[in-house]
C-alpha cells in the first residue's frame, strides 16, 4: 500500500495557490461536509475549537475519502502532542504562536524520526495504515507540510530566519492575534498590521517558501491571493453556518 500523494505540500512548493476552509465546529459531520466542497485544503482547529485527538482522528478518517488535504492545528508547538496528531493520521500540521528559528527547528524535529529529528517510532498507527504503508517510516517527511504561524511582532522580526529553516513549508499569518498584537485587535486592516502581513509574504517568498493567512472576507482573500499568498483559507464552517442562518432569519424578518 502506497501513502497519498500530499497535494498540498506539492503546490506550495510549486507557488499554486489554493483556497482553504477552517472547521471549528468539531464534528466529523460538518468536516465531511467541507471537504466535498472541493477546497485544496481543511483545516481542522484544534486551537480554537472544543476538538480533542479522537475527534480530529475522526474528522482525519471521513476526509481520507477527499483530494482536499486535512491541515490539524495544535494548539502550541508541544512535541507530544505533535507525537499524537501525526500518529493518528495528520501529515499537515499548522503551529501557531512561532516567534523564533529556533522554535521552528524545534517543531520539524518533533515531526522527524532519527536521526534528524526526535519524532518517537512506532509501527502500528493509523498514519501507517496500521503497518500496510510501504517505506512510511522512511517516506514521512516528504509528505509532510508544516504551516507555522506568524502571530506577533517577534515572529514578524524574525520572519526571514523561520522561513529559512528548512522543513518550515508555509508562514501562515494568523491576523486576528497579530492585529491583537500589535495594537489594533481584531483589525488586521490596520495600515501598520498590513504592513506586517506584507512583510511576512515577501520573507517567505524570499526564501522560497509560501505563505498563507485566514481571510473570511472575500475582498481581503482576493487581495491577498492577488498579492502572492498561496494558502488561503477563505472561510469557516462555524462562519458559513452562523452568518448563513442569520441572514437566512433576517430575509423573512423584512
Ligand atoms: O490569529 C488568527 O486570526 C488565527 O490564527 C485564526 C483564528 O485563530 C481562527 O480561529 C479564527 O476563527
Amino acid at each position: 500500500m502506497q501513502e497519498r500523494r500530499n497535494t498540498l505540500k506539492a503546490a506550495m512548493a510549486a507557488g499554486r495557490a489554493h483556497i482553504g476552509i477552517w472547521c471549528s465546529l468539531a464534528s466529523a459531520l460538518t468536516t465531511e461536509i467541507v471537504a466535498g466542497s472541493g477546497a485544496g485544503w481543511v483545516l481542522i482547529d484544534g486551537e480554537h475549537s472544543p476538538n480533542h485527538l479522537r475527534s480530529i482522528m475522526a474528522q482525519l478518517q471521513v476526509m481520507g475519502g477527499f483530494d482536499s488535504e486535512a491541515v490539524v492545528r495544535l494548539p502550541s508547538d508541544d512535541a507530544n502532542l505533535i507525537k499524537q496528531a501525526l500518529d493518528i493520521g495528520a501529515r499537515s500540521l499548522m503551529i501557531p504562536n512561532v516567534r523564533t528559528a529556533e522554535q521552528a527547528r524545534t517543531i520539524v524535529a518533533a515531526m522527524t524520526y532519527a536521526p534528524g529529528g526526535v519524532r518517537g517510532f512506532s509501527v502500528g498507527h493509523r498514519a501507517n495504515a496500521f503497518g500496510r504503508i510501504t517505506g512510511y517510516h522512511a517516506n514521512a517527511r516528504a509528505q509532510q507540510l508544516l504551516a507555522v504561524q506568524i502571530e506577533d511582532e517577534t515572529g514578524v522580526a524574525n520572519a526571514a530566519e523561520i522561513a529559512a529553516v528548512d522543513g518550515v513549508d508555509v508562514l501562515f499569518v494568523g491576523p486576528g492575534d497579530l492585529s491583537t498584537n500589535m495594537g489594533a485587535m481584531g483589525n488586521p486592516g490596520a495600515a501598520h498590521v498590513q504592513e506586517a502581513i506584507s512583510s511576512v509574504r515577501k520573507a517567505a517568498t524570499s526564501a522560497g517558501k509560501a505563505s498563507g493567512i485566514l481571510a473570511p472576507v472575500k475582498a481581503d482573500a482576493d487581495r491577498y491571493l492577488a498579492d502572492g499568498f498561496t494558502m488561503v483559507a477563505v472561510g469557516s464552517d462555524l462562519g458559513l453556518l452562523a452568518r448563513g442562518s442569520d441572514a437566512l432569519v433576517a430575509s423573512f424578518n423584512q
